[in-house]
């Protein structure tokens, strides 16, 4: 499915007072809006992810899924920053007519929510129906949800926080010192930093999963004493993997837009800021998360107004919100059959 670009041809302010000259978005749309407009499905990624969400969210969402394009209008837009369509450090600074690179102005949560927002204006979506994302893209469904609460009927939050916790930002500006460490990344060249951002990738992962996947996954037939262990391999793969699709300058500033991430911030504290979401919520955490541990999603359910918590018991960790797409299926099935607030829905993991 081909991305759409969305071109807001105004300067667009951010919420540290700098601005962007142009703002372009790319976006992705699956089904038709239909006669009443509530069948809206907007859909926030994570960190890497694109807004192809057909592709990447493969059981959640598709033909014969549950948000499917016979009945939901599915929106999905790639995020500031991110080099899937949208304006992000290796795009050209209109006012240079070079890249931005490390002149790209940092952003925040916010401002990834207002300039989808402005996506949402321009496709004539008043109200959404269903707003989710996991991880940075739960960060960013539930600022939505208290930037304009009228706006969003339901909402799911799904292996994320209210603000960013400082073990999150250890390990974020962990992988900033290992993409500063290559010296590279100072060369402002579009694959500069690249050895640091698989270095990156491999710190992250480390978050993403757990002792118990690794365990399993990457465990060893033979006793070899060193050299090529499966769990080293398999490090320097998914480092490689990601840096063959990405670069290390949107990384780098993405990982400091997730810090930035904090609802409470001039709303008078995180408690009061979630209390002015009206939609009905449903909070969704992995047991085995060490990233967004439980008790950040039990912390939003027991401050949103009108919420329910589903703890799903994955052997992914972090990584479960991609992954473990029948159990969430299931949950987000149960969650709309049900008007019981706080019912907490506990589920076995089943991949
Ligand atoms: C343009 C684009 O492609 S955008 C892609 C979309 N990306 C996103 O949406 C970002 C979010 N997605 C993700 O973070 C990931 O895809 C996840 C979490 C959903 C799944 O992660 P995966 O990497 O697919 O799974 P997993 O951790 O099991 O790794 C499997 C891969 O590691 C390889 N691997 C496993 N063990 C080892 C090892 N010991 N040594 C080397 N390679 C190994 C496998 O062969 C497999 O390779 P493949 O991806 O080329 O098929
Ligand atoms: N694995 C996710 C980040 C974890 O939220 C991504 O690459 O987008």
């Amino acid at each position: 499915m081909s991305v759409e670009i969305f071109k807001y041809n105004k300067p667009f302010e951010l919420e540290s007072g700098k601005q962007l000259n142009e703002l372009e978005i790319g976006f992705n749309t699956y089904g038709t809006l239909n006669k009443n407009a509530d069948n809206v499905v907007w859909v926030c990624h994570a960190l890497t992810a694109n807004s192809d969400v057909f592709d990447w969210w493969k059981g959640l969402f598709g033909a014969g899924s549950y948000f499917n394009p016979d009945e939901y209008f599915v929106v999905c837009a790639n995020i500031l920053g991110s080099p899937y369509g949208t304006v992000n450090p290796l795009s050209i600074n209109p006012v240079t007519g070079q890249p931005y690179y490390l002149s790209f102005p940092e952003f925040t949560v916010r401002d990834i929510v207002k300039a989808h927002s402005l996506l949402a204006e321009y496709l004539g979506i008043k109200d959404i129906n269903i707003l989710i994302g996991g991880s940075l893209g739960g960060q960013q469904a539930v600022e939505w949800a208290i930037s304009e609460p009228a706006k969003i009927k339901n909402l799911i939050i799904i292996a994320s926080n209210a603000k960013h916790s400082p073990w999150g930002i250890a390990f974020n500006e962990s992988q900033r010192l290992a993409i500063s460490a290559d010296r590279t990344f100072y060369s402002n060249t579009p694959d500069g930093g690249s050895k640091g951002l698989k270095a990156a990738r491999s710190i992250a992962l480390l978050s993403y999963r757990n002792y118990k996947t690794y365990g399993i996954t990457q465990q060893e037939d033979d006793d070899h004493i060193t050299g090529n262990h499966k769990a080293a391999s398999y490090q320097n793969y998914q480092g490689e993997k990601l840096v063959n699709r990405y670069n290390a300058y949107s990384y780098w500033y993405l990982s400091k837009c997730m810090d930035s991430h904090n609802v409470g911030r001039n709303r008078h504290g995180v408690e009061k800021a979630l209390s002015l979401i009206k939609a009905r919520t449903l909070v969704i955490g992995i047991k085995s998360d060490v990233l967004f541990p439980i008790e950040e999603q039990q912390y939003l359910f027991r401050h949103i107004p009108k919420s329910a918590l589903a703890e799903l018991d994955s052997f992914y960790g972090h990584d479960g919100f991609l992954i473990e797409t029948e159990a969430l299926t299931n949950i987000i099935t149960s969650f709309f059959k049900t008007d019981v607030k706080g019912k907490i829905i506990e589920l076995q993991r089943t991949a």
